[in-house]
């Protein structure tokens, strides 16, 4: 595959730290990604966990799905769960995520945002068996919705990322050690979207 580029593409925040994100437009083209996007909407096995703050239990504003290798579980609230099967959808778009990330994953977060009121709060993923520095492939179908990065000691020090219906991502380096993200909420109106990050996982 050509070199992904993130400065290709346009109306993106210009100046993002190459060695940390690639992004890469039309990954998937526009066809495929209508499908797939209404395929996982309806038929993905979706929960909505809760997330302890201030010793409190609040749902988790958004929609979830594990999919992996036997063996790879993982932890929802302190609960261990099992992961769910490899789809044939889930396989194809392994394969090509491979290919461009020169990485080979056993697992798969599918996060549904029905609107511009589901989010993920600012976090950085660290599950991963290749260390402090996780390769982690973001494949995003559906709304457009800003991906934000900052710096974990100076916060004003950020970027933002326009994911597109059918674009990759690719985080790496000192993304998830030096790095917060985030996709908020927004005030307006937001149709639905489903991102899958494929890791590695213990
Ligand atoms: O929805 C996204 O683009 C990001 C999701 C994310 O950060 C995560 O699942 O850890
Ligand atoms: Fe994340």
């Amino acid at each position: 595959m050509k070199q992904l580029s993130f400065f290709a593409e346009a109306g993106q925040s210009r100046g993002l730290p190459k060695e940390l994100l690639e992004y890469h437009a039309n990954f998937i083209d526009q066809n495929t990604g209508d499908y797939l996007l209404q395929k996982f909407i309806t038929e993905s096995p979706w929960k909505q966990t809760t997330q302890k703050m201030w010793d409190k239990e609040y749902l988790t504003p958004r929609l979830t799905a594990w999919h992996g290798d036997v063996g790879t579980d993982y932890s929802v609230s302190g609960k261990i769960c099992n992961p769910n099967p490899w789809t044939p959808e889930l396989l194809m778009l392994k394969q090509k995520v491979e290919a461009a990330a020169g990485v080979r994953f056993n697992s798969v977060l599918l996060n549904y945002y029905r609107d511009g009121n589901d989010s993920v709060a600012w976090h950085s993923d660290k599950e991963s068996v290749l260390g402090k520095s996780p390769v982690i492939a973001s494949v995003s179908f559906g709304q457009v919705r800003c991906f934000d990065i900052r710096n974990k000691t100076n916060h004003k020090e950020h970027y933002t990322v326009k994911l597109e219906h059918g674009s990759f991502l690719l985080m790496k380096g000192g993304l998830q050690e030096h790095w917060e993200h985030r996709i908020a909420k927004s005030h307006k109106p937001m149709k639905a979207r489903v991102n899958l990050t494929f890791r590695v996982v213990i």
